[in-house]
């Protein structure tokens, strides 16, 4: 069936520019000025006024299913997403069980394909259930399906596991993508270490954490020449190791969560753990070194961590209370407002980092608004201001320390392969 969307919109050659998408078989068969089709009634979408854009394309999300389906499934997350704009996710194998046979890795591949709103890849585990040093089939979980290894959640503690790990992954020319954290110098803290955690009186987490785990990684990916990726990167130092370890050519590519580019330690003055994650907020240093880092091009690309939990869960304090917050829903807009509005960056770097880039770096078809590509598409509406509330959210997770900011930026239509994926009919 073919679908006209009218009058967008869109970036080209990093300009807004007014264009017609013709959609044919879930694929961009047309892109430019003007176009005129014979389309079926009630087939053109008037997006006159709004941004039409590549769908996003988020390379790290937590989807709880299976094993923690109070917090999230498969068919919420991927619904959040498509709510946020996002077109294509992939989903991190911190579940129960974890994605670390090929079997479990078809079984969860059945269930994305089966209860995914937008198009899902899915993330092996680099060892057995994430811990302890036993390495997966890697050159099983890829003949399954896998997209690439995390353990993310938890950083892999030996070298040696990481190493070896790194030699399969680069034989198998698949990437390594590390949550960084070395477990002997996090000292148990729930927040950044520094003068906030002091003041309040929570036991603090070094950020040499992440930078020493980082180091030591780069110096494993540069001796097996490996695509490493760093999740999440949170400080000034660990930026400083990724700029070092670019410009001596090293294949390494990072990540930025919306939060470390929104928030620092100071957004901290109670104990509140809706501002509690992994890695934990840095410092406002930190802050201004990431948005450097991404205007540098040492960070390569933004990406949400959305993290669900229940309500009760974090409801407790930070010393109680489970590390991660949502960010699928809240992204585009919460960045649109904060860096677009304001100068910092352009619309276009926007798209770059949450669009493109993402797409590059792993080699997904997406991220592209050309012709004959998969017509996954995101309309914003830029100039209408909003709240940011739970009530609209899609995810079970209401842990956004975003909720009841004032943004532009809402989503008004979300398409995946050509068919709308939100707003939605049937929610369950
Ligand atoms: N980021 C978090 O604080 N939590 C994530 C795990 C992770 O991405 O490290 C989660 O799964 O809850
Ligand atoms: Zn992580």
């Amino acid at each position: 069936m073919k679908r006209l969307i009218k009058n967008g919109q869109c970036l080209v050659d990093g300009h807004l520019q007014v264009q017609d998408i013709l959609i044919a078989d879930g694929k961009i068969e047309k892109f430019g000025q003007h176009l005129a089709a014979n389309v079926p009634v009630g087939q053109i979408i008037d997006a006159q006024g709004l941004f039409v854009s590549p769908g996003l394309v988020d390379l790290h999300v937590h989807l709880r299913e299976p094993g923690q389906t109070d917090k999230e499934t498969v068919k919420t997350g991927s619904l959040a997403a498509a709510h946020g704009g996002y077109t294509t996710i992939a989903a991190m194998p911190n579940v129960i069980p974890a994605p670390d046979t090929p079997k479990r890795m078809q079984d969860m591949l059945a269930l994305n394909q089966r209860d995914g709103a937008v198009h899902m890849v899915q993330y092996a585990t680099i060892t057995t259930d994430r811990g302890g040093d036993e390495l997966v089939d890697m050159a099983g979980l890829k003949a399954a399906g896998a997209f690439a290894f995390s353990n993310d959640g938890n950083g892999v503690q030996t070298a040696c596991t990481m190493y070896q790990g790194m030699k399969q992954a680069a034989a198998l020319n698949m990437a390594v993508v590390a949550h960084a954290e070395d477990d002997s110098l996090t000292y148990g803290g729930v927040m950044h270490e520094g003068g906030v955690s002091k003041r309040l009186g929570l036991p603090g987490i070094p950020s040499v954490s992440e930078t020493a785990q980082v180091a030591r990684d780069v110096a494993l990916a540069a001796a097996t020449g490996v695509h490493y990726h760093v999740c999440h990167v949170s400080s000034a130092a660990t930026v400083q190791v990724i700029r070092a370890a670019k410009a001596a050519g090293v294949n390494v590519t990072c990540e930025v969560s919306p939060h470390h580019l929104l928030l620092s330690d100071e957004t901290i003055t109670s104990d509140n753990a809706m501002l509690k994650m992994n890695p934990p907020l840095g410092s406002e240093r930190d802050r201004q070194a990431l948005i450097a880092g991404l205007l540098d091009g040492t960070i390569d690309v933004i990406a949400t961590d959305h993290a669900p939990h229940t309500d009760a869960e974090k409801a407790q304090s930070m010393l109680k209370a489970p590390f991660g917050i949502t960010g699928s829903e809240t992204a585009f807009a919460m960045l649109y407002t904060r860096f677009v509005k304001t100068g910092l960056f352009s619309l276009a770097q926007l798209i770059n980092w949450m669009a493109v880039q993402p797409a590059v770096l792993f080699g997904l078809n997406a991220g592209q608004l050309t012709e004959g590509a998969p017509a996954d598409l995101a309309l914003f509406d830029l100039t209408t201001p909003f709240t940011i509330n739970a009530n609209d959210f899609l995810s079970k997770g209401h842990n956004s320390p975003f909720i009841g900011e004032q943004v532009l930026g809402k989503t008004v239509r979300t398409i995946v392969s050509g068919q709308d994926v939100y707003p939605l009919r049937d929610i369950n």
